[in-house]
């Protein structure tokens, strides 16, 4: 059984207002983590990510279907049995959520005190916990003292301080500049790579995804439309919402907007080049345009990559003999997945 499984779930909420409709928050939802792995969530803002993390930590009850964690039906039991549950999962959020009033330490320390962990493991439990996460010297500081970086930094200390198998972060890095997120995806894939802590992240940036996540559950209007590796998902989306959101890291060919201000500066055939695999480089297709005589152009486009893994699109402005041109298009087209621009 996996860690985490979503059965059926929806979640209905009554509508705010006399005569306004209920809202459908999650309609009928199916979603299994295994142990060990990071999933990301995606979807704009509505889509139901932040209801389904909550039905995770069992701070709110699916109106059907059953959520299980660890093999505890988590949306049966009352209160007391979620007490042990609850302690197994660690969270953290957009805006820190840190006490101002307490200092790091006593941030970290308030959840040992709620899960009545004895005195005596506390100085160690503490100091381990702000050595890994870097603040060791910033033990006596409150959070106004410290930057978006070293807040989240402490959440994720608080967050660990039980030693859950589970931690859910609720848009970790949205309140961050690139260079501070870039810090603090390093320290979570750490916290799961050196914990095995099984991580669950809703984000709406796909560059979070790309760099931390394994596999990625994409949502629209409470439904996962899409979900798998995050590879594949990148290299293949195949639900428009999936594509949408991939394509603000890579689009896959030039937008209809630019293409009347592409033809204006470039002459020839326009074709789009996909990269999917990696036994195909770009250099492999141009050796194919070369061979023939052809000219080609990189007019738009871009390859990223994905935990060592490239893929991407080209697009190339093609100039040169019809026939060269149509016969190595051809030629390109046996080896990578090829589009003609209109
Ligand atoms: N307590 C509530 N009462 C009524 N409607 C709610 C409640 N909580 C959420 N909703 C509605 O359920 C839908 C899903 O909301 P949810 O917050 O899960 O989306 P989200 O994907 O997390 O969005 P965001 O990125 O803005 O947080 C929205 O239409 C929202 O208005």
């Amino acid at each position: 059984m996996a860690l985490i499984e979503i059965s059926a779930v929806s979640r209905e909420f009554p509508g705010r207002g006399a005569a306004a409709q209920p809202v459908l928050a999650l309609d009928e939802v199916d979603l299994r983590v295994e142990e060990g792995d990071i999933l990301g969530i995606v979807g704009y803002s509505g889509a139901g990510k932040s209801t389904l993390l909550r039905l995770i930590n069992a701070l709110d009850k699916p109106t059907a279907g059953t959520v299980t964690v660890d093999g505890r039906e988590v949306s049966s039991l009352n209160e007391r049995k979620l007490l042990p549950v609850r302690a197994d999962i660690g969270m953290i959020f957009q805006q820190f959520n840190l006490l101002s009033n307490r200092t790091v330490w006593g941030n970290v320390l308030y959840p040992l005190q709620v899960a009545k962990v004895p005195k005596a493991e506390h100085q160690a439990r503490i100091s381990e916990l702000l050595h890994f996460v870097g603040l060791a010297d910033k033990a006596h500081a409150y959070p106004n003292e410290l930057s978006g970086g070293q807040k989240q930094r402490v959440g994720i200390a608080r967050a660990l301080a039980t030693n859950p198998k589970i931690l859910l972060a609720d848009e970790p890095t949205s309140a961050l500049d690139p260079q501070t997120t870039d810090e603090v995806l390093a320290l979570l894939r750490r916290v799961n790579e050196e914990f095995g802590i099984t991580i669950v992240l809703i984000t709406h940036e796909m560059e979070v995804v790309r760099v931390l996540a394994h596999n990625v559950a994409v949502m629209e209007k409470g439904r996962i439309v899409e979900q798998g590796p995050v590879y594949d998902l990148f290299s293949n989306p195949a639900h428009p919402a999936t594509k949408r959101f991939v394509s603000t890291l890579v689009e896959e060919g030039p937008p209809e907007r630019t293409r009347a201000r592409l033809r204006d500066k470039h002459e020839g055939r326009f074709i789009t080049l996909s990269f999917r695999d990696e036994s195909v480089t770009p250099s492999d297709v141009f050796a194919q345009f070369i061979e023939r005589g052809v000219r080609f152009e990189l007019i738009h486009g871009g390859i990223e990559d994905v935990h060592g893994r490239t893929f991407g699109h080209l697009t190339l402005a093609l100039t040169g003999e019809d026939a060269a041109v149509a016969e190595a298009v051809s030629a390109v087209s046996a080896m990578v997945e090829t589009k003609e621009v209109p």
